[in-house]
């Protein structure tokens, strides 16, 4: 008899089909000669650089003509040369050669960031601030201020010239990326212009330069109209794949064959709820609860407010009774809230049953995880902790009809509850990818 589960293998097919690119792109680009020149000035005198013949007194003067950098704390600009020690030029003060619209940028962008979504025409690149890093200078770790609600990004240009350090270092939770562009551009028999292009909620640092000038200049990166942005985090999964590979399952009679629930960890991403949807299955978003103590775990559809109220049972008890959460793990602590279930007509039956069986293709990750106080009920009144994660949970009907709507029933399924696979390490923040 085939089971009304996943196998292990169907489940990890699933997970490593969702795979998380980095939200960055770098490279280099081999330009015309001429778009490697650079006009600055703030007067009526202004200079020509050409970065394929680069005369030291020029970039010099270049660097001479830049303010102090300053840099965005909540919307003001602050000037911290041990935050940031770097010589800047406000875009009315510089005019380079460099055409972006020629250069292949664009689709690289719509490509790599915006995985092909929406068209090209969208996508607005423009010209923000010159940077010169000269020996000692640096930017430490920073988010780039939104200049809109439209900006999804920025692009960083490195100007080839001769100088050491100076990479830019790229976060994304507790992944970390660098690009040296130092020996990107480094080759003077064959210039070329080194590109960084991230999302806007990626960190990220200029390390010391130690010898020579860093020169770049910065777009800030516009999805436009703006009624039509699409989240940019939403587009950091290969959705084609997973689209495949759900496609595959799907209809693999030998997948969920009654028909199931999976679940996913949510990361800061909404492309496994658009393939999702787009394969007809009405996947709805959920929070998830933990009492961080091993009591059951139950999913809720809204987020809740426990106020001041004093909670006189277990959370997910509380949270079943008053929000209609569902119980999809029974707890795993001896000290269990078994009690609480005592005469319910469907948990009560049997200490594996749940409201909701859900199969987990990724776990929970900590970067969603929230932490709310609430007042419990003991001996006497004390202060105990839930964990919200967000987390999307995916109807999927029979093999032969997957959009068809299912109705769980614990009773129905009782007879399945030894299967071994279930949620159990659905909480266990597991970030990798
Ligand atoms: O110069 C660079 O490489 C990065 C500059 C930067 O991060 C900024 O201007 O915000
Ligand atoms: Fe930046």
């Amino acid at each position: 008899m085939t089971h009304n589960v996943p196998t292990p293998e169907q489940l990890k097919l699933l997970e490593s089909a969702i795979v998380n690119k980095p939200p960055y792109c770098s490279g280099t680009l081999q330009l015309p000669s001429e778009e490697y020149i650079l006009y600055f000035g703030k007067d009526d005198v202004s200079y020509r650089l050409d970065f394929t013949n680069v005369k030291n007194n020029t970039l010099k003067k270049l660097a001479e003509a830049c303010d102090v950098a300053t840099f965005g704390v909540n919307q003001q600009d602050v000037l911290d040369e041990s935050y940031r020690k770097a010589g800047k030029l406000d875009s009315k003060f510089f005019a380079p050669k460099f055409d972006f619209e020629s250069s292949g940028l664009r689709d690289i962008i719509v490509n790599n960031l915006l995985e092909g979504k929406g068209a090209d025409h969208e996508m607005r690149a423009e010209l923000y601030k010159l940077n010169v890093y000269g020996p000692g200078s640096f930017f430490k770790a920073h988010k780039d201020t939104p200049r809109s609600e439209a900006m999804f990004g920025s692009l960083v240009l490195i100007y080839p010239t001769i100088h050491e350090g100076g990479s830019l270092i790229l976060r994304d939770g507790d992944k970390e990326w660098c690009f040296d562009s130092a020996k990107a551009v480094n080759d003077t028999n064959d210039p070329k212009i080194g590109y960084v292009i991230f999302y806007g909620d990626v960190e990220h640092e200029v390390t010391e330069v130690t010898s020579g000038y860093r020169v770049t200049i910065t777009y800030n990166l516009y999805r436009e109209p703006a009624a039509t942005v699409v989240n940019h985090t939403s587009l950091r999964t290969h959705g084609n794949q997973l689209s495949n590979v759900l496609e595959t399952l799907l209809s693999d009679p030998t997948f969920l064959p009654k028909g199931g629930y999976l679940g996913f960890g949510l990361r800061s991403d909404a492309t496994i709820f658009e393939v999702c949807l787009a394969h007809g299955l009405a996947a709805k978003f959920y929070i998830l609860y933990d009492d961080g103590k091993g009591g059951a775990l139950t999913i809720c559809d809204r987020l809740v407010n426990m106020g001041t109220r004093q909670v006189e049972t277990s959370l997910a008890c509380h949270l079943r009774r008053r929000y209609g959460a569902k119980v999809i793990r029974r707890a795993t602590n001896s000290r269990s809230d078994e009690y609480d279930w005592f005469r319910d007509p469907v948990l009560g039956r049997n200490k594996n049953a749940v409201d909701l069986k859900v199969h987990w293709v990724t776990g929970m990750t900590k970067s969603t995880r929230v932490e709310k106080a609430f007042l419990a009920y003991g001996n006497e009144a004390s202060i105990a902790f839930m964990y919200e994660y967000g987390c999307l949970v995916v109807p999927v009907g029979p093999h032969g009809s997957r959009e068809q709507p299912i109705a769980y029933s614990a009773l129905d399924d009782s007879e399945e509850e030894d299967d071994s696979e279930d949620g159990d390490d659905s909480e266990d923040g597991d970030d990798s990818n």
